[in-house]
């Protein structure tokens, strides 16, 4: 367990803001014993930010220890791609396809396709992978197969180029994954430098650059922090607008459309939904 006794504070050395990875146990894991490793992969994320942040690099590496004890990062993906089988809810990319199908018809006559980035890429034969109208590259904090570039997406250099960007990024299940609210904000941001609605070289396809995002739904409706109205908000601030949205028991699918009217605002941790049975999962924008 994560002891509280008081710890001497060291500054944060670039080489521990990554969670460790660590060979997976692959045994069969029940749905229950899937959702429990994710749930307590992320509160010991939590922690370890925390620690950080606080300048407490013992109680870190102890963390550190943990995670590595359930299987570190490795595990984590292992039950999260369980989570994508059909058995358990199936691949979230179904949707991103289905949304943009309307949009890819203009390149059925053509050679191009659209480019899409997908952040937190667990495999190279999801929906969005397989279909012949996009392009996608894949990139993930720890690569599971060679089709996926192991990456974090915060510090892929930024676009030199047209060609850098991307029309479409995909950010299932990563959002969430982020340890802390200023994170989560950052990412945001750093997606709209990566979008473009230039079209692909040659072609003169209209294009309207899209954010695919997916949250566990109590991230929206039961947190202390966010709501939809105030994810909304956010979005717009930066030149997102809600196109397509749905929910399932588990998650929240929403596709938002980028107009350009990058604006950001400020967005503090607000409590805007105080209540005992409520969740601390929250955006922060600087
Ligand atoms: C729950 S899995 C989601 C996988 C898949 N996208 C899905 O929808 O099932 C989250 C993945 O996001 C990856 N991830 C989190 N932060 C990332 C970052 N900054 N850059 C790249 N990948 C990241 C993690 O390594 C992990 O594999």
């Amino acid at each position: 367990m994560v002891s509280s006794t008081t710890r001497r504070k060291r500054p944060i050395p670039l080489s521990r803001t990554r969670p460790p990875t660590a060979r997976a146990n692959h045994a069969a894991l029940s749905s229950k014993a899937t959702r429990n490793l994710i749930r307590s992969h992320h509160r010991l994320l939590k922690a370890r930010a925390q620690a950080l942040q606080a300048g407490d690099e013992i109680l870190a590496s102890e963390i550190d220890a943990q995670i590595r004890e359930n299987g570190g990062l490795e595990s984590y993906q292992l039950a999260s791609k369980l989570g994508q089988s059909l058995d358990r809810g199936g691949d979230s990319s179904k949707a991103l396809v289905d949304w943009v199908a309307s949009r890819l018809r203009p390149l059925e006559t053509t050679p191009y396709k659209l480019r899409v980035l997908e952040i937190g890429a667990l495999s190279t034969k999801n929906a969005c992978s397989m279909n012949r109208y996009l392009d996608v590259t894949r990139i993930d904090l720890n690569s599971q197969e060679p089709g996926i570039l192991r990456q974090d997406f915060m510090e892929r250099p930024l676009p030199k180029s047209e060609d850098d960007k991307f029309h479409v990024i995909s950010l299932s299940l990563v959002l969430n994954y982020v340890a802390d609210a200023a994170g989560r904000g950052e990412m945001l941001k750093r997606c709209v430098s990566f979008l473009t609605n230039s079209s692909p070289p040659g072609s003169s396809i209209a294009i309207i650059p899209s954010l695919f995002l997916v949250l566990p739904v109590a991230c929206v409706t039961n947190s202390r922090y966010l709501t939809a109205g105030r994810l909304e908000d956010i979005m717009f601030s930066m030149g997102f607008v809600l196109s397509k949205s749905k929910q399932t028991s588990k998650l929240i699918f929403q596709l938002w459309d980028h107009n350009g009217d990058y604006k950001p605002k400020v967005f503090k941790k607000d409590a805007m939904n105080p209540g005992k049975t409520r969740n601390n999962f929250a955006i922060v924008v600087k």
